[in-house]
């Protein structure tokens, strides 16, 4: 196993939407003093330069947590900087290609929505599945609701830790209990709030309580 499991309870999204004048580095370094266990950076809308340059900052400090970094979507940045690992979902490059590309060693996250989804990147060589939008949210535009009752089923459909995603808070986090979910991923529970790293304590100390 390329991590313990145990690493994807709390989950973080970097979201520059939310930065109001603070550092990508000053609230990930918040986030991760509250007990963030897993991080992606995620940024739609800067060029390359300006991610790659982002992302290595994220690397030294996710380095220092121990904690594994994760780059949405763009697998040529990824092996680029070395990083930890590369997060694609089903409109973007194919799981399978995507491991050819990673090597064995790298860390690949698919997202999920149907079982078949599940069991198909799990063949094709992911290591863990994001499922959702469990809730409603509001940070991705085009993210559907999913039943709970779904989630239940990828999870004990696959062997691979799935971890849920879309509109988590410490309040509704209760209800995924029983799900079979090895942890939460989140963006604006953690990084819309004033207090990032109460934030992140008050997510950790909840997802503690449903995850086995
Ligand atoms: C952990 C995790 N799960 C799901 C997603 C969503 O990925 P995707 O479907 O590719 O959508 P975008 O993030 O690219 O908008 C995720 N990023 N992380
Ligand atoms: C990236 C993504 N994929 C499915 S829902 C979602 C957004 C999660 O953000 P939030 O935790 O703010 O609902």
């Amino acid at each position: 196993m390329k991590f313990d499991k145990e690493k994807m309870r709390l989950y973080a999204i970097t979201d520059r939407h939310w930065l109001n004048g603070r550092s990508l580095r000053e609230v990930v370094k918040e986030s991760l003093d509250g007990g963030v266990t897993f991080l992606q950076l995620r940024d739609k809308n800067s060029d390359d330069e300006t991610f790659l340059q982002e992302a290595a900052e994220l690397q030294k400090l996710c380095r220092d947590y121990k904690v594994p970094l994760i780059i949405n979507d763009n697998v040529e940045i990824a092996l680029k900087m070395n990083a930890d690992g590369v997060h694609v979902g089903q409109s973007d490059m194919e799981a399978g290609a995507v491991r050819e590309k990673l090597g064995p060693d790298k860390i690949l996250g698919v997202s999920a929505r149907t079982v078949e989804q599940a069991l198909l990147a799990q063949e094709r060589g992911a290591d863990y599945l994001g499922v959702g939008a469990v809730f409603a949210t509001g940070s991705k535009a085009d993210a559907a609701e999913l039943p709970h009752e779904t989630l239940k089923a990828i999870c004990e459909a696959v062997s691979i830790p799935v971890v849920a995603i879309g509109g988590i808070t410490a309040e509704n986090i209760s209800q995924l209990k029983g799900t079979g979910i090895c942890g939460v991923a989140v963006i604006s529970a953690i990084y819309a709030q004033n207090n990032i790293k109460e934030a992140a304590e008050e997510l950790k100390e909840a997802v503690d309580k449903i995850v086995l």
